[in-house]
């Protein structure tokens, strides 16, 4: 005998043609001057943390002790104010979490405030109140649900029986807080939320938060906060607005009350809606790190501090060791960071296709030109510096089938210091590509390097390679060379050859055409040093063009010439090479 649940499941599947019957859209409030769009944000809100409560709460495997409390002590690190440490009426490791941290001198510092939430059950209320007291600072969070259908479908209550129900637990909250004869006095704090704002009648909940505040009688220096949730997100972020405007700017004494968002992301637009949310008046945020929290979260704090911190405005909190924060909030949560996550997931600073990666490089040069004098960051594609999260620009650049030549040379550049002149990027660039498109994955640096190295017998000689030179001057522009040639494959062996020119170049050019019959001119050259001191090299790139092709060498060695004379040796090597596939 099947259930009603499994009844209900046995109609038919699939999403409907016209949903119109089965979805309902979200009526707004009517709001006809709204401000807000014509606002911009300008000041960090007040922060709340419920990674230790709502985002605790829908942990398939919730934290245990060691691990809450390495999560709290993140959380003051990062720089959050108040932390909502968790729901004590729900069981004794709850409750004795809290208590840990109020009992055990030095945990909670001193400008942090913790919060707990209670329903309105006078029971669980004061033993929430009761995990809470002794805490220097302590806010008690209240909720219940406010919306047509939880009235209905859930508690069965009227508008009226909804109302008492707060008042009942306000009352409880006052009798147990602020009337209450205190051993070591607790700063109480009081939060109330009409849970599913944003499904309920703007009036009802305002209606609901006016006879609470009357109760809890709050006072300008220590206002009540009155926290809107969008318990499940309903509809479009500027109708979230829309409803925190209509009560920020009904609501009485507003002087006395601060405006709380708690967004969940159930439409993938909680970011959105906190910082329209904002916009139309809201003082604080409540959120989790990276977005976890019931369903498909709550709002991420990570991402709305960076929002604001690349508008130039500071969240006052501290995300630069963002690898540490991921790496401890992943452990405890069991969830790992998407990696295309806002800001910190490990692909938001990767570019691999090519032209990306050539606006990057630019970019990042520029940047590194101007900086000293303009600091402002203006690099394509890369809305945040990842150094002021520490981490490198070399992650940037990562190589695959989609990538171009500019990825390629800056990852050279970046990783061994050769500066490659244009065309040559364009040659290499194509060889990679090739390779990587072979190969069907991303090429490490490492494969990059070598690649390079056996493509321009850096590290293995190609068919021609030299073994010493002696240079002599006939005068400023007549040079006689004579070179240890090693010839690799046909006529192997080695030979000395002699040729003469305007220079080195030209000299062995002629040494090359006499002895092997090669006729070829030097192209393009260029060279520079790599690294300092008594380490330093030079590194020469030559383009040879022979028969209408170009073909470019590379050499690196201490001495200048010998890194030229190589490079020609490189080049010609790699002309034989192309010319024998
Ligand atoms: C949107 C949110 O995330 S709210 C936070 C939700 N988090 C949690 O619930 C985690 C901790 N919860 C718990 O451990 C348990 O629910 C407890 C200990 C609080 C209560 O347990 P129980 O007494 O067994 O009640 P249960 O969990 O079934 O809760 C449902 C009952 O509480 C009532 N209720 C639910 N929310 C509230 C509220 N905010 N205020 C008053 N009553 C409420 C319901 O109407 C229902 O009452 P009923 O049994 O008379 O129909
Ligand atoms: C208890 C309230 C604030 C809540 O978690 C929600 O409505 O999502």
């Amino acid at each position: 005998m099947s259930t009603n649940f499994e009844k209900i499941a046995h109609v038919a599947r699939g999403m409907l043609k016209d949903p119109s019957k089965k979805y309902k859209p979200f009526q707004g409030v009517h709001l006809p001057n709204r401000q807000w769009p014509g606002r911009v944000i300008t000041k960090a809100p007040r922060w709340l943390s419920t990674d230790l409560r709502d985002g605790n709460q829908a942990l398939p495997d919730p934290m245990n002790g060691e691990e809450k409390l390495k999560y709290f002590k993140l959380l003051c690190n990062l720089g959050f104010k108040e932390i909502e440490v968790g729901f004590p009426s729900a069981s004794q490791t709850d409750f004795a979490f809290v208590r840990h941290l109020v009992e055990t001198p030095g945990l909670i510092p001193e400008d942090v405030t913790i919060s707990a939430l209670s329903p309105s059950r006078e029971h669980l209320i004061n033993r929430t109140i009761e995990a809470l007291r002794g805490s220097k600072n302590a806010t008690l969070h209240l909720y219940n649900a406010v919306s047509p259908l939880f009235r209905d479908v859930v508690f069965r209550n009227s508008r009226q029986e909804t109302l008492e129900l707060a008042k009942k637990g306000a009352r409880a909250v006052t009798m147990a807080t602020k009337h209450a004869a205190e051993s070591t006095p607790t700063n109480w704090g009081f939060q109330y939320s009409p849970e599913t704002f944003s499904d309920a009648e703007p009036d009802f909940s305002l209606e609901v938060c006016e006879a609470v505040k009357s109760i809890w009688n709050p006072s300008t220096a220590k206002p009540i906060i009155f926290n809107l949730p969008a318990t499940v997100e309903m509809s479009t972020p500027n109708t979230y607005a829309d409803l925190i405007e209509y009560f920020s700017t009904k609501i009485s004494e507003r002087e006395k009350v601060c405006v709380s968002l708690h967004p969940h992301n159930d439409r993938g637009t909680a970011v959105a809606a906190a910082e329209l949310g904002q916009l139309a008046g809201a003082d604080r945020v409540e959120g989790c790190l990276f977005g976890n929290g019931e369903r498909t979260g709550n709002v991420d704090l990570v991402t709305l501090a960076f929002n604001l911190y690349t508008q130039g405005v500071s969240p006052n909190l501290d995300f630069s060791k963002l690898d540490e924060v991921i790496r401890i909030t992943e452990a405890c949560n069991k969830i790992n960071v998407h990696p295309r996550h806002p800001y910190a997931g490990n692909l938001v600073f990767t570019a691999f296709s090519g032209s990306h990666q050539d606006a990057i490089s630019k970019g990042l040069r520029a940047y590194d030109d101007r900086k000293n004098v303009d600091p402002t960051w203006k690099v394509p594609y890369l809305p945040l510096d990842p150094h002021d999260v520490n981490s490198e620009y070399a992650a940037i650049i990562r190589v695959n089938s989609q990538s171009g030549k500019g990825g390629v040379a800056y990852l050279l550049k970046t990783n061994r210091g050769l500066d490659l002149p244009r065309a040559l990027q364009v040659e290499f660039g194509a060889v990679v590509k090739d390779y990587s498109d072979n190969k069907g994955k991303e090429l490490t640096i490492g494969e990059i390097s070598d690649l390079f190295n056996t493509t321009y017998f850096l590290e293995f000689p190609g068919r021609f390679s030299l073994d010493d030179y002696t240079l002599s001057s006939n005068g400023p522009r007549s040079k006689s060379i004579s070179c240890v040639v090693d010839v690799k494959g046909k006529n192997a062996g080695r030979c000395v050859i002699e040729g003469s020119g305007n220079g080195p170049m030209s000299a062995v050019v002629d040494a090359m055409r006499r002895q092997f019959n090669i006729a070829f001119d030097i192209g393009q050259y260029s060279e520079h040093a790599i690294g300092s001191g008594n380490s330093v090299k030079a590194a020469s790139y030559v383009e040879i063009k022979c028969n209408n092709n170009s073909f470019w060498g590379v050499g690196i060695d201490d001495d200048v010439t010998s890194s030229g004379l190589k490079a020609v040796m490189s080049a010609i090597s790699r002309a034989a090479t192309e010319v024998a596939k």
